[in-house]
């Protein structure tokens, strides 16, 4: 295969997955659990009735459960592809209905949230590992989704400290199959991390959009008229789901207050060496940024960024 995914394999790394919420990142899931042969069966769940009408429809699993409880029934792997938001009581839903010795994991933003709200509600007889796949885009739902989503893109696995080696082990190789390089890190090292490499990213691009939107009352539609390149690359990410990103924001408060507060800092020694004409310091720190992206394309990251074309291409995998 030319996609990067490769041969299915010969045979299935767990018997019964159950995915719980079938949005952009659940979809893709499934797409890739099928392509792949990852999960004898494929169980998915979703609170919305419209959205597992479309799951029936687009044939993404190969049972639909009426409840994330009834799904999670006899799972090996369970994986909560829900809004952070939504982790605390999915978590209390499915506590009394899972298998002893069943792998519980995620693929939330954010990490250190989400492995205490598990580790509170899930019975000790569950391996929890909670897992980052660092690859998205604008879009939701179902229908947006695709098997290839995942290839070449980062999955930071962040399980509890001390946690049991094999389970870890067989996520790990889960996410290897689906294309993914996984990465193990403490969930707290994730937040802060992903502060500055994602979640500021969205805020500012939801700040300088707002921001625009506002200005546009005195220009008179221009700004939206006129926008260059850069502000659209800015307007794809405040596409960005509202639900994921209040919830993204709300329960990494301390990390990207954190780096918000360097970020504001730079941002005013910028706006000082406007104000002084002091040329030679933009000059340096844009030649240092270039740098830094020629810096990534050079180690192969840009090649596995969202392209508008390879979803849709991929789309009824
Ligand atoms: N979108 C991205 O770029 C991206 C990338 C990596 C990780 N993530 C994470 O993945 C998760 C899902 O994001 P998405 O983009 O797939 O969102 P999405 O909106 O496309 O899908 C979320 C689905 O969860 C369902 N849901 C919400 N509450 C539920 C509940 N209580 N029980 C069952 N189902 C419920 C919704 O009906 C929806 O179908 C989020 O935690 C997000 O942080 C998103
Ligand atoms: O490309 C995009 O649309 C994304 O924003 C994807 C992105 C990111 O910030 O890289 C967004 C949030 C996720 O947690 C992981 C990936």
């Amino acid at each position: 295969m030319v996609d990067g995914l490769g041969a299915p394999l010969t045979a299935p790394l767990f018997d019964r997955v159950a995915l719980i919420g079938i949005g952009l990142i659940g979809s893709s899931l499934a797409r890739v659990a099928k392509r792949k042969n990852l999960a004898r069966t494929i169980v998915a769940s979703d609170a919305s009735a419209e959205v597992r009408a479309r799951v029936a429809e687009l044939g993404l699993a190969d049972e639909i459960a009426g409840s994330a409880a009834r799904a999670v029934e006899g799972a090996d792997l369970v994986i909560l592809c829900v809004p952070v938001g939504a982790v605390d009581a999915v978590a209390q839903e499915i506590a009394p209905h899972l298998a002893p010795g069943a792998i519980v994991s995620d693929v939330g933003s954010v990490k250190g949230a989400v492995l205490a709200t598990l580790t509170k509600h899930l019975p000790k007889t569950v391996a929890i590992v909670p897992a980052h796949p660092v690859a998205g885009t604008e879009e939701s739902g179902p229908a947006a989704g695709f098997a290839t989503l995942f290839v070449n893109r980062w999955c930071i696995l962040t399980p509890p400290e001390g946690a049991d080696e094999k389970p870890v082990k067989r996520l790990a190789e889960f996410w290897t199959a689906a294309g993914a390089n996984v990465e193990i890190m403490t969930a707290q090292h994730h937040d802060l991390v992903l502060s500055i490499t994602s979640h500021l990213p969205h805020l500012i691009a939801y700040n300088i959009v707002g921001t625009a939107a506002d200005l546009e009352a005195v220009t008179q539609s221009e700004v939206i008229k006129f926008s260059a390149g850069g502000f659209r690359d800015f307007t794809r990410i405040a596409a960005s789901d509202p639900t994921m990103w209040r919830d993204v924001f709300l329960n990494n408060k301390e990390a990207v207050l954190e780096t918000l507060g360097r970020f504001t800092e730079d941002l005013t020694a910028l706006q000082r060496m406007i104000r002084n004409g002091d040329g030679e310091g933009l000059f340096k720190l844009f030649t240092r940024t270039r740098a830094i992206r020629r810096g990534i394309i050079a180690e192969g990251q840009e090649t596995a960024a969202p392209d508008f074309g390879r979803h849709r291409d991929d789309k009824d995998q």
